[in-house]
């Protein structure tokens, strides 16, 4: 299978278990792996036949924008399932990088892959 790639999209939100972290937005990295058959797209040109990575960047940082979740598990989980509800992705997986500060400047790090229904 092919795949549609999205990467280093930043955004900037609310997430986090403690006080401080409700109050201060923090910057969240995602990364969209998206199966897809490029072919009908390659021959024809025509945007309609593939998965328009710039219309599902921007459903991304509004959904992201506008969360508040304590844990980046149930975003990520959630952000999935709107993915899938909202586009034809046969199966994505999705990346979801957060900077903590536990020992020095570190990155935490899921990765999920969903397949639909
Ligand atoms: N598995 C997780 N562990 C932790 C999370 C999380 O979302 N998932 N979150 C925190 C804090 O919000 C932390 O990121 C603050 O720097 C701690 N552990």
């Amino acid at each position: 299978m092919d795949k549609i790639f999205l990467n280093d999209l930043s955004i900037d939100t609310i997430i986090g278990i403690y006080d401080w972290e409700r109050q201060t937005q923090q910057t969240l990295t995602f990364d969209l792996e998206m199966d897809w058959d490029i072919q009908p797209a390659a021959a024809t040109e025509d945007i309609s036949k593939t998965l328009d990575y710039g219309a599902i960047a921007q459903t991304i940082v509004a959904f992201v924008k506008a969360s508040e979740y304590q844990l980046i598990e149930t975003l990520a989980e959630d952000l999935s399932a709107m993915l899938l509800a909202q586009y034809p992705i046969p199966k994505l997986k999705l990346t979801l990088s957060k900077p903590v500060a536990l020992h020095g400047q570190n990155t935490a790090r899921i990765v999920i892959e969903r397949p639909r229904g």
